[in-house]
């Protein structure tokens, strides 16, 4: 099996309303034990679009996308996703991949996915298994002997296998080596991206991952920076990077 394999890119299952942006955030204001994080964030995310939420360290990539996937409400401003407001509701939307979550160490990945196929309504059996030989998932091993990139393997494998109409993917490959980092952003997600499903990625691999991407929303210190179209700004003859570098350095 090599990194050329093509994966079948199921759509999304259920309905969404066709005419809704994936996403809508309108003077978003976040504040944690009285610390400012996010500041009148503002911006939407049309379907099908595949977006790369960029920006430093601390910049509030991972608070944003928390308040996206409905985990958390924010202090002020309003979160929509497929023009209903973020919450419990909208879980049915999103496939979420978050930056910090950790896997039950005591099972095994077969047993994991066993348990995500049951769990989840939109879960596509077939695909699992396609993911599951490309991304090299052994499923014997116990998730507490998976070094971080394994088990960020099985992490995305849990998140891709769902057809979500919408996937949030907080630093997917987050101690993957490079290589592997290539095959998951060339060859897995943009296999995705060919439909209706929207994503939206938070990564510092923007080498990597530049190609996918069709919009990028820049965030720096909890502040909206820049929402960019990709071919405009290619137009313009800049790249992602030169783009991340102009605005971050
Ligand atoms: N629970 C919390 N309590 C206090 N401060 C927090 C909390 N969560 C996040 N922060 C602060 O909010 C800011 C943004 O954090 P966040 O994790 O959203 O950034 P990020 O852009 O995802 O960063 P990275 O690229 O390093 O993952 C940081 O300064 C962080 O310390």
């Amino acid at each position: 099996m090599d990194g050329k394999m093509t994966l079948s890119a199921p759509g999304p299952t259920g309905t969404t309303p066709a005419d809704r942006p994936a996403v809508v955030c309108r003077g978003v204001f976040m504040k944690i034990r009285n610390k400012e994080i996010l500041h009148d964030v503002t911006f939407r995310v049309d379907q099908g679009q595949i977006v790369g939420l960029l920006g430093p360290n601390g910049a509030g990539k991972s608070t944003l996308l928390r308040l996206v996937a409905g985990l958390t409400p924010p202090t002020a401003g309003t979160v929509e996703l497929f023009g209903e407001s973020a919450g419990v509701s909208t879980l049915r939307y999103l496939a979420f991949l978050p930056d910090r979550g950790k896997m039950p160490g005591w099972v095994t990945v077969g047993e994991w996915l066993r348990f995500a196929r049951d769990i989840y309504p939109d879960w596509d059996s077939g695909h699992a298994e396609e993911l599951a030989e490309f991304l090299k998932v052994r499923r014997t091993a116990r998730m507490s002997t998976l070094s971080r990139g394994e088990e960020a393997r099985v992490q995305l494998l849990t998140c891709l296998a769902r057809r979500s109409p919408l996937v949030v993917l907080d630093e997917p490959c987050a101690g993957v080596d490079m290589i592997s980092r290539e095959q998951i952003a060339s060859s897995v997600i943009s296999d995705f991206a060919g439909g209706s499903r929207t994503f939206i990625i938070a990564t510092h691999d923007i080498r990597e991952m530049e190609n996918l991407f069709n919009q990028i929303i820049l965030i720096g210190d909890g502040r909206i920076l820049g929402v960019e179209d990709v071919e405009a700004l290619r137009a313009r003859g800049q790249s992602v990077e030169s783009r991340y570098r102009e605005v971050f350095s």
